[in-house]
């Protein structure tokens, strides 16, 4: 028999995306308990948006859920540029502390412009340019990230209400336009020092974020 969502598919970037696809999924102990690591089957093998989850999401109460944008310097690297590295330890040692929730590790480096363009922003800052202006001067918007991914990944992992984990109210609005309520938002302020405090001003001033 055919399974009709396999024909369901949607331009999603580039590439089509089933509505039907399985996750692969696998244990993943950490430093801060037991995760699952699902990723979509039908993802490329690179730049695979992750979720790493623990507990029963699909029922209960709204579970802890973090969309945690991809920063190869921050995460992996230790900068103390920004508060990337930070929030990502923060969020998966909530979740563990909850025993319950999801983070999802969305390969959206450098608010979606790419690694390489994000070091040439890098350079332009070290100039005196502040991020928003070193987007601009690269011929970027602000932000380019999306979250339609996201939400289908949420969605095939049972979630349907979150207490979202972040001071980016673009992404609430984003969740709630989707039809995944957003019944709370739980600060993320995590990993202020002096090197990133330009950068948590910008933040503040100009992307709107709830610092
Ligand atoms: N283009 C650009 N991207 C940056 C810069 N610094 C960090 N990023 C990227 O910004 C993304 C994180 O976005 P943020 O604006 O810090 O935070 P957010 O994800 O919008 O909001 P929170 O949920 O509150 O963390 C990651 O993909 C980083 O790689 C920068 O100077 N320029
Ligand atoms: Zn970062």
């Amino acid at each position: 028999m055919y399974n009709i969502g396999l024909f369901v598919a949607c331009l999603n970037g580039n590439r089509f995306v089933t509505a039907s696809s399985d996750l692969i999924r696998a244990k993943l102990p950490t430093r801060y308990g037991e995760f699952f690591i699902s990723v979509r089957a039908d993802a490329p093998s690179e730049r695979a948006h992750v979720a790493l989850s623990m507990g029963d999401l699909s029922q209960g109460s709204a579970p802890l859920v973090r969309l945690h944008s991809e920063c190869l310097t921050g995460d992996a690297l230790h900068s103390l540029r920004c508060d990337c590295g930070f929030q990502l330890e923060a969020a998966l040692s909530m979740i563990a502390g909850e025993q319950r929730g999801v983070l999802l590790y969305l390969r959206q480096e450098g608010r979606g412009i790419g690694l390489a363009n994000k070091l040439r922003a890098y350079a332009l800052q070290d100039q005196g340019l502040d991020t928003v202006e070193a987007n601009e001067q690269l011929g970027f918007g602000a932000d380019l990230r999306e979250y339609h991914e996201a939400v289908t990944l949420l969605k095939q992992l049972g979630v349907s209400e979150v207490r979202l984990m972040t001071n980016n109210p673009r992404k609430v609005q984003a969740l709630n336009d989707a039809g995944i309520k957003v019944v709370e938002r739980v600060p993320m302020r995590f990993g202020a020092n002096p090197h990133n405090e330009r950068y948590l001003a910008v933040k503040t001033n100009k992307l709107g974020h709830l610092l």
